[in-house]
């Protein structure tokens, strides 16, 4: 594409972001800023020559310098920042999507395609194995190559992968397609929540890196509509669903051709003019020289503490902020996982067939409304990031969220001490010699994937009931005798699968519901947030590397894991065991996050300077206040404290 056809493109997004800016600024109240910033100057200006005097005349005071840091958050936030933080927040979208998609696809593949337990399971994990591998190569792309083009290359995986699963005409190319986009998803979770926060104002920061977490859960409540929508389709359904995500990453790939490279990585790589331009561009202002000579300071300062030499990993290690940092960012996405959220996503259908929903189509609409109440409480997240701190939002989300696992633990302990028990032995051989025959109550041939429940309803009553084998081509019906098909109807029984009918199984959906209430506003989004800050430039590619590393082998651990462990330990025992995981977590983010809330990316290495633990400390909204005003050249004081910091 030649430079000019870049420039008018680019020229016309910043329109569309200048013309985002003009309206706000038209605002009657904001259109008042820059008097009420002159009025404020004067009346601190006295203030600071005789307090007590000027007091009566400085009443307005409070107001006027509440109106003075709107006007400034105004100024520094050009909507430039969100265009691009929105382009890039679309990896998040497809990251969702991508891994959401799969489950309601699978139910018309398995039929379409005649897959084996151990095919649905590769389909399944080979994409999140390939996204643990890229996202960990990712690190060395990201320094190497730069955000950029790691986020085109990560597009052109997602357009590849989509066309091949959309397409494929075997399960061997499914799968192919299924590692392509894994890959895809891997380089864009480690790479978009660092490209926008070495593009954001440090006041909008978490909120604009949160929102790439609410792009992942919009994915996956899109993609759990998708497969609602599509499982109407007679033939081919998956086709679409696989195939769809292809028009987001095409959207991407088209807007990433006209954004820019990262300001801070172009700083790193020398190429200062470069740099200077795309931060003038993002800031929307002319004076960057102050936040540029901060960047350009740190990266000389940490160059000559760290040095350059060796891998970038073992000189995070030795060197004790980064690896403190390294061990709160990756501690905060293993117990992400650990909490269990991705059995609830991967598994909430089979969870709400607990609650009594046995229609395969039904349970994937309510998965739906799972999705929908992980989308809208990270929605909550987002408002809350900037108001509350991280450190708080973490705490406050992990405790709920460890309750909420403590009550679908009492739920499924409740519904296995009312589960019915089995009434008839088998009569045929082939049942006999069956690991069925052994169980007296429902619970235990529930959790034996080889069999399940068949039994008769009186009033409120079960009766006759028995543990029979199911077919092993369907789950939807025994191998023989009174619960096939062809034999429900007639004979009157009902087929209960991975599910006992109890009067609590209610619990289990409240459990459910709270868990993600609690989850979605800070477990899910603050690891991601709080690892694209806390790195100092130098080692930021290869902590988000690591951490989002770690998260995506915790994530293929436990959701591979989630139907053997309950096998082993029952539904309750594995939920106790996650809360059990949250518990440890809470002591770990009580122990060790520090708050990162309004800090410039380059002061936070400091939080980790000292000693793992540096609790709550605290924002610098005043501080970026205050150099604004240095910047527009005022001498304006806002405490004795502060005005040492001006002068
Ligand atoms: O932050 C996200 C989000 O919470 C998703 O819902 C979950 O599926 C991902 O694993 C997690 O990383």
């Amino acid at each position: 594409m030649s430079r000019k056809a870049s420039d008018n493109v680019e020229y016309t997004l910043r329109s569309l972001s200048n013309l985002m800016g003009e309206k706000k600024r038209r605002k009657p109240d904001e259109a008042a800023g820059e008097r009420t910033l002159i009025a404020a100057d004067s009346c601190t200006s006295i203030n600071s020559q005789s307090s007590a005097a000027t007091a009566p005349s400085c009443a307005a005071g409070d107001e006027l310098e509440r109106a003075a840091r709107r006007q400034f958050q105004q100024d520094v936030t050009p909507g430039f920042v969100y265009v691009v933080s929105v382009f890039s927040a679309l990896g998040g979208f497809l990251f969702g999507y991508d891994t959401g998609v799969v489950s309601g696809a699978m139910l018309l593949l398995k039929k379409d395609m005649n897959l084996s337990a151990l095919w649905q399971e590769l389909l399944v994990s080979s994409t999140v194995g390939a996204a643990a591998l890229s996202a960990l190569a990712g690190g060395v792309l990201n320094g190497i190559v730069g955000r950029r083009p790691c986020i085109l290359f990560a597009s052109i995986l997602f357009i590849a992968g989509a066309a091949v699963l959309a397409a494929a005409p075997d399960k061997e190319t499914l799968l192919g397609g299924r590692v392509v986009v894994g890959l895809g998803i891997g380089i864009a979770s480690m790479t978009v929540p660092v490209y926008i926060a070495e593009a954001a104002p440090p006041h909008l920061r978490g909120r604009l890196v949160t929102i790439n977490t609410l792009f992942i859960t919009g994915g996956q409540f899109f993609a759990a509509v998708m497969d609602g929508a599509f499982s109407y389709l007679p033939r081919d359904g998956w086709r679409y669903m696989l195939g769809l995500s292809a028009l987001p990453a095409i959207l991407q790939f088209l807007g990433f051709l006209f954004l820019p490279e990262s300001p801070r990585w172009l700083i790193q790589k020398g190429q200062t003019q470069k740099a200077r331009r795309v931060l003038s561009r993002i800031r929307g202002v002319q004076t960057i020289d102050e936040e540029y000579d901060s960047i350009k300071n740190s990266i000389d300062e940490e160059e000559k503490e760290v040095g350059a030499g060796g891998p970038v990993i073992y000189r995070m290690l030795v060197y004790p902020p980064t690896r403190r940092a390294l061990i709160v960012g990756c501690g905060l996405q293993l117990f992400q996982q650990l909490a269990g959220i991705n059995t609830v996503m991967y598994y909430s259908a089979t969870i709400l067939q607990m609650s009594g929903v046995d229609d395969d189509r039904l349970a994937i609409w309510l998965s739906a409304i799972t999705a929908f109440t992980n989308f809208s409480f990270t929605l909550v997240g987002v408002w809350l990031v900037e108001k509350v701190g991280r450190r708080k939002l973490t705490l406050g989300s992990l405790t709920g969220t460890t309750l909420a696992l403590i009550v679908l633990a009492l739920g499924f302990l409740l519904s296995a001490q009312v589960s019915p028990p089995i009434t008839l032995k088998p009569t045929d051989p082939a049942s006999q010699n069956s690991t069925c025959s052994k169980y007296s109550f429902c619970t235990g041939c529930m959790l034996d994937s080889s069999c399940g429940f068949c039994y008769k309803v009186n009033g409120s009553n079960i009766i006759d009931s028995s543990c029979i084998p199911v077919d092993p081509k369907t789950t939807e019906q025994s191998a023989w005798g009174r619960c096939t098909n062809e034999t429900k109807s007639k004979s009157g029984t009902n087929w209960a699968y991975n599910y006992c009918p109890t009067s609590y199984s209610w619990t289990a959906l409240l459990g459910l519901v709270l868990y993600l209430v609690f989850f979605a506003p800070g477990m899910g989004p603050m690891p991601w947030t709080v690892n694209s800050e806390i790195y100092p430039l130098w080692a930021r590619s290869t902590g988000n590397a690591c951490s989002s590393g770690v998260n995506w082998i915790c994530n293929v651990m436990i959701s591979l894991t989630f139907l053997h462990t309950a096998e082993y330990l029952t539904y309750y025992g594995v939920f106790f065991l996650y809360a059990g995981f949250a518990s440890v977590g809470l002591i770990f983010i009580y122990g060790c996050l520090p708050e990162t809330k309004g800090k410039k990316l380059e002061e936070i290495e400091s939080l980790f300077e000292n000693r793992l633990c540096t609790c709550g400390a605290s924002e610098s909204d005043e501080g970026r206040y205050i150099e604004y005003i240095r910047v527009k050249g005022s001498n304006y004081h806002l405490s004795d404290n502060d005005a040492s910091d001006v002068e």
